[in-house]
Formats: C-alpha cells, structure tokens, sequence
C-alpha cells in the first residue's frame, strides 16, 4: 500500500467515524422526540378528555337546574291558579311584621326533624291578596319538591319580583342560625338571622332590576358584591301565553356554580381546571373555577346563552399527580435514551478500537496510523521499518501455524522493548512491522533495535530468524508516510546487502 492509498483509507475512516457518531446521535434524537411526541398527543388527549368531562358535567347540571327551576316556576303557577279557584284548599301562610327590621314576612317550609329552613318570604311592602297565595304557591311547591335531588342540597337565592311586590325568598340553611324573636312575651314565629337582618332588608329595599330577558347577563349584585346571573321564569295567572304575575328568578352565584364544579370527581382533585361560563351574547365571561384561562380548551353548549368554557392549565397538571407520572415516565425515556445513547457510543468506541489492531499479534494495524497523522509531529520521532528474513521458508518447513505464533512472538518481544507512554508498535502486514518512537534521537533508536534484534535472535534460535529494518527520523513537518516511505527503502537496502553482503 503507498502512501497516496493510506491517505485516502484514512480520511475515508475518518469521515466513517464522523458518520457513525452523528448517526448515534440522530437517532437517539429521532427516538427521544419521537417517544416525546407520542407522549405529548397522548397526555394532550388526556387533558382534553378531562377537559370535556367536566365541561359536559357541568352544562348538563345546569341546564337540569334551569329545568328544576322552571318545573319549579310551572308549579308555582299551576298551585297559584288552582288556589285562586278554592280547589287547594284555603291560605295557610301568615304575614307577620318584623318591627326591629320593618320587613313583613310569612315562614316557608321549616323541615324539623331534618333541622332545615326553606326560607322565609320577606317583603317591605304588606302582602297583598294575591301576594299571599303565591306565597302560599312557594310554599306548597316546597313541600312537593323532590328533597333527594341535588339541586335541593344547594344554596338557594331567588326571589319574586311582581308589578307591586318583590319578595326575598331567604337561603335554605340550618334552622339553628335562626332567632325566634318574642313580641310582648309572645312567641314571634317570623325568622331572621342576626347577620342578615340588615342585608335583608337592605335588598328588599333595593329596586328591583326590570330584566327583559329570561337569562340576565353577568353583573355584581349590588347587595351581595357577587358576581351573579339571574335566570327568571314567569309565574302564569292562567295558563302559559296568559297574565304573568311576576317573575321567580333564581340567582346563580359565582360561589354555587363553583360548588357544582367541586361536585364534579373530575375537577375536585385536579385543581388545573379553568372553569369559565360564556355568554354568547355579551361574550362575558364568568369565571367559576381556576386562575387563568390558557391551556388546553373545551367548550360546552349549555343553551342559547350560555357556554361553558373548560381550559386545563398544563403546568399545573403536570405539577398535580396525574401529570407527575407523566412527567416521571418521560424522565425514565430521557434516561433511557441518555443509556442507549452511552452503550452505542460504547459500542462503537470498542469497534473502532478492535478495527485499529491487528487480531494476531495484539499490535495496532495499519489503520491506526491516520492517528499519528492527525497529532503534530513532535520533535525526536523516529520510524523503524522491520522485515523478517525469508519468512515464506519458515512457513513452507514449519507449517503456517509455527509462523503465526513466531509473529505472535515477535510482536511480544517488540512491546517489551518499547516504552509504552511513547513508543508504538504496528504491524504493517505479513512479516513488516512498524516502530514509531517519540522522544528518542536516532542513536538511542538504533541501540534499541540492536537489543531487539538479539532477542529475536536468542528467544527463536530453533528456528532461526533475523530481521532486516530501516530508521528514520521524521524531520519537522516531514508526513509520517513520507517517513514510514523512506524507512521503507533504508529496510529494503539493508535486507539486499544482508542477502549479498558482496555487492
Ligand atoms: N504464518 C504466517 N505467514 C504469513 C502471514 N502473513 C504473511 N505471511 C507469509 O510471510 C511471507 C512473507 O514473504 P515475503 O516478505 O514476501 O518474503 P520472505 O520470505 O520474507 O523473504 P524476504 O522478505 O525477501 O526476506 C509470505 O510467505 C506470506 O505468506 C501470517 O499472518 N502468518
């Protein structure tokens, strides 16, 4: 092989070894980002099923609320209209007068035995006539409610509002929160609570807002600071398309919706949920549930008017514990792929390594030059071209096998005579060998070559065996090949003057 050959082997190696490295690397990135996407879609998946489920969950409450509200509306009025014409018997309820709060009020259903108040009716006006059968109506229509349902578990604001009356229908809430007061040393059956007494009666003097609309938009109540949405269903004087008596309106509270929302199972341990409702007409939103409104989004129909907007807040997933094992499982394919990233590296190094010696001798190979031709020669290198001496004799008396393991031999002799830090050994081919020192002159090289030579000579003296070689210093800036080139003649000369030491 010349030198022009070994050039182009070398760079050719090199430009394998680049390639093998890259490759490594681009496909532990390829695997990472892909196994990193397929996780992605499936937590995004996730998210968004979540998302769903309780965007679904939620709009489905509360259209059944609305629906319980205008069975409740319906009642009312059907109770009105059959009280009107004496086929429900006669009015129960009282109105009585409340002198510390100036409020006339009539008690709704009080369930003892479960020590629950529906809630008193509350007016600041006197009841007129037909003001007392619809209250009479509420209360009836209290009693027929189904008390199972989970609508009848929530805290309840609405209120009556007619031509002449507006009618505070108070908060179901323990009895126990209520005082009995005493008029004279009567029992006074008209309920307030301490704390309210003032907030009632200053809503009941607040004027009532006229709404045109069935569904209100959002706004803060003025009474309670809340953000509310009133919903109103018409109390019928006969039948629906006749007189409208007044309205029931329900108040949904911020506090109520979010209360359905932790109804949910969904929501109640993933605090990553945003939970908005949407007006569609004033496209309001209504914050019932998180912080912020990025993230993944879901939106539910609930009716005409409303949406229910759902957005999961990833990070806060990710920090949640369904998230963590997603955030655990990705860690693992990142290590895993940092190990297979290291065994292939690993792999290769020991393939490269394996392709730069040579499998008899254990000596490096002629590939492992292009090494020495990447280093910047130092001072003092000297090369030594080695030939054994009618080697194919040997083969041809002894067999092959004696000749390799003579190989095996020398390749021995030439490491123990070397200096491992700065002497290298190559076995070039066949019967040729390489020596490469650094940092010794061209004397101290021919000296070590002498003591080699001996003990050539000495450890195969039953099969005698001489060596021919070739020394040369490689000159600053001097190419290894053209060094190894010349080393490779002096051997050739020196081995025709030991076959004719005549000429
Ligand atoms: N046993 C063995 N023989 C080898 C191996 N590689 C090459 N040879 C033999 O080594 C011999 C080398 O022959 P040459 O260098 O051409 O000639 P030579 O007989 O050494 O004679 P000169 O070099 O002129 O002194 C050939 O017969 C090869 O077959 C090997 O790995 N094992």
């Amino acid at each position: 092989m010349n030198a022009v050959e070994s050039e182009q082997m070398i760079s050719e190696s090199r430009l394998s070894r680049l390639d093998s490295k890259v490759f490594v690397i681009a496909i532990t990135l390829t695997g990472f980002l892909l196994v990193m996407a397929i996780m992605g879609y499936f937590s995004y998946q996730r998210q968004l099923s979540i998302a769903r489920a309780a965007g679904n969950e939620l709009s489905r409450l509360i259209e059944s609320d609305l629906q319980h509200n205008e069975n409740f509306s319906d009642a009312v009025s059907m109770l009105y209209m059959r009280l009107k014409r004496g086929e429900s018997g006669s009015v129960h309820v009282r109105q009585e007068f409340d002198r510390d709060s100036g409020i006339y009020g009539i008690n709704l259903y009080a369930d003892k035995p479960n020590n629950a108040l529906e809630g008193t009716l509350q007016s600041v006006t006197p009841l007129t006539e037909d003001a007392l059968l619809i209250a009479e109506s509420i209360d009836m229509a209290l009693k027929i409610e189904n008390k199972d349902s989970r609508y009848s578990k929530m805290e309840r604001r609405y209120f009556f509002s007619g031509d002449n009356h507006f009618i505070y229908i108070t908060n179901k809430m323990p009895l126990s929160r209520f005082v009995f007061q005493h008029n004279n040393g009567k029992s006074h059956s008209m309920f307030t609570t301490p704390q309210s007494g003032v907030w009632l009666s200053q809503k009941l003097r607040a004027a009532p807002v006229t709404r045109n609309n069935a569904v209100t938009h959002v706004y803060i109540d003025s009474i309670s600071n809340a953000p509310v949405i009133t919903v109103r269903h018409p109390v019928w004087s006969r039948t629906k398309g006749g007189v409208v008596l007044g309205w029931l309106c329900f108040d949904y509270q911020q506090s109520e919706l979010q209360e359905i929302v932790r109804s949910l199972g969904v929501s109640a341990q993933n605090n990553f949920l945003n939970v908005y409702l949407l007006d569609k007409q004033t496209n309001t939103e209504f914050r019932i549930a998180g912080k912020s409104s990025d993230g993944k989004e879901t939106q539910v129909s609930i009716n005409d008017r409303y949406d229910v907007i759902v957005t999961i807040n990833t990070l806060r997933y990710y920090v949640t514990q369904k998230g963590r094992n997603d955030l655990m499982v990705l860690l693992l394919v990142a290590l895993c792929f940092l190990a297979a990233y290291m065994i292939c590296c690993n792999i290769i190094r020991a393939a490269r390594e394996r392709a730069q010696r040579d499998p008899l001798t254990g000596l490096y190979n002629r590939s492992w030059l292009h090494k020495l031709d990447q280093r910047k020669t130092k001072d003092n290198m000297t090369v030594v071209m080695i030939d054994c001496n009618n080697f194919k004799a040997i083969n041809d008396t002894h067999g092959h096998a004696v000749g390799d393991s003579l190989l095996k031999h020398i390749g021995q002799l030439l490491r123990a005579r070397l200096n491992s830090n700065s002497d290298y050994a190559v076995r070039m081919g066949g019967d040729e060998f390489l020596l490469v020192f650094e940092g010794s002159n061209v004397s101290q090289v021919r000296a070590c070559m002498k003591r080699i030579e001996s003990d050539i000579a000495m450890s195969s003296a039953k099969i005698p065996l001489t060596v021919s070689y070739g020394v040369t210093e490689v000159a600053r800036g001097m190419s290894i090949y053209t060094a190894i080139a010349l080393a490779d003649t002096l051997m050739h000369n020196a081995k025709k003057d030991a076959k004719n030491p005549d000429a």
